[in-house]
């Protein structure tokens, strides 16, 4: 196993790329620890996969270096990578049993029998496949064969990364969860270092240690869930994470104030005027409904979602998300949002801008 340095790493599909725009993948200097479980969050586009066949050697990248530990492998081969990946969509062998497509990266890498059996048997159990593992995989449902894939990309014990695309997206709801955990189970069992790609929020914030956010091809933020949640570093993880997402206003920040709409605002902290568009952002959780204070609110609607409710609502024209906990009851004459000023975020062009005395 091995830690996974990206050195000054940008990559461009087109020949002879100059402008910002034509890179899938902006410049970035980027380390995944050794037995880390990452997952790699973004929109659809956001350069995910292009990162991701870097790190597997599908792909070359056009700038910069890739270092397993202290190896250069930005020219080596996949194979010579020593790395599991899994795709979206199956890739088995139709014509073998289940069991051989479970073995096969083990017998091509020459283990003794009675360790491939004892280790298919035991992948075969975490995916629920103990009794067809001598069917063909020839007419099993895409749901199954998925199954087998991932089975077969976490057979090796010896790989540097499992790089998991997506895997789930065939999978049926039920059996996701399940999937998921017993990846988790996987991870603390043998600690590789896993990067699981995803463009879903409760896939990512359930599986990974570490959630990497992408935007624009560029990683915006590397966090654990808590840290995304509370302190968003860019505006995009801030509306990204969360359901609903961060609510923004334009502001005018000096010292412990921000001055939004003409109404003085207490912050937790202290900022140096920051440069830039300024905005802070306060998560629906941390906003409350009164008749005094904070900024003018018009309710539009109230949503029910289970275990709380979301109130829909405006500040001059702009949508604001208030969420409701269980058992609190609405103000039906309340007019002004407030917000809990240790809980907000200030920002400057999008980036998080850190108060005074913080630590980064
Ligand atoms: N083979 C290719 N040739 C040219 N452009 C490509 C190629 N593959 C991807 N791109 C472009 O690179 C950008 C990043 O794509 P990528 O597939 O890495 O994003 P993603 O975050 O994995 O998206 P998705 O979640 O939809 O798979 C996109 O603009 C895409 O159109």
């Amino acid at each position: 196993m091995a830690q996974i340095t990206l050195k000054n790493l940008a990559h461009s599909y087109k020949p002879n790329a100059t402008a910002d725009a034509d890179f899938a993948l902006k410049e970035m200097d980027h380390v995944w620890q050794d037995g880390g479980a990452y997952a790699l969050l973004g929109s659809s586009g956001c350069g995910k996969s292009t990162l991701l066949n870097i790190i597997s050697g599908l792909l070359r990248p056009s700038h910069g270096r890739v270092l397993f530990g202290d190896r250069d492998v930005t020219d080596a081969a996949t194979a010579e990578r020593n790395i599991a990946q899994v795709f979206q969509f199956p890739v088995v062998y139709d014509t073998m049993t289940v069991r051989d497509n479970l073995a096969f990266p083990l017998r091509n890498r020459g283990m003794e029998p009675d360790y491939i059996k004892a280790r298919v048997n035991q992948i075969a159990a975490m995916i629920g496949m103990e009794e067809i593992l001598n069917r063909k995989a020839r007419g099993l449902t895409a749901d199954a064969k998925q199954k087998i894939s991932l089975g077969r990309g976490m057979v090796r014990e010896d790989v540097n990364a499992i790089l998991f695309d997506e895997p789930l997206t065939v999978i049926d709801p039920h059996m996701k969860f399940e999937l998921r955990t017993q990846l988790k189970t996987l991870h603390r069992e043998f600690g590789h270092t896993m990067i699981y790609v995803t463009h879903d929020q409760t896939e990512a914030l359930t599986f990974a240690d570490k959630v990497v956010v992408m935007y624009d091809g560029r990683v915006v933020q590397m966090g654990t869930p808590q840290e995304l949640f509370e302190r968003p570093g860019h505006s995009f993880v801030g509306y990204f994470i969360g359901s609903p997402g961060m609510n923004f206003f334009d502001a005018t920040v000096a010292g412990h104030t921000a001055t939004v709409l003409g109404e003085t605002l207490a912050l937790g902290a202290s900022y140096a005027p920051p440069k830039g568009r300024v905005q802070i952002g306060i998560r629906p959780e941390f906003c409350v409904l009164g008749r005094s204070g904070g900024l003018p609110f018009s309710i539009r609607r109230v949503e029910d979602v289970g275990r709380h409710r979301i109130i829909r609502g405006t500040v001059a024209g702009a949508n604001v998300n208030v969420t409701l906990p269980e058992g609190m009851e609405i103000d039906a004459d309340a007019n002004r949002v407030l917000f809990a000023p240790e809980k907000i975020n200030v920002y400057a062009d999008d980036w998080r801008v850190s108060p005074e005395g913080e630590e980064n």
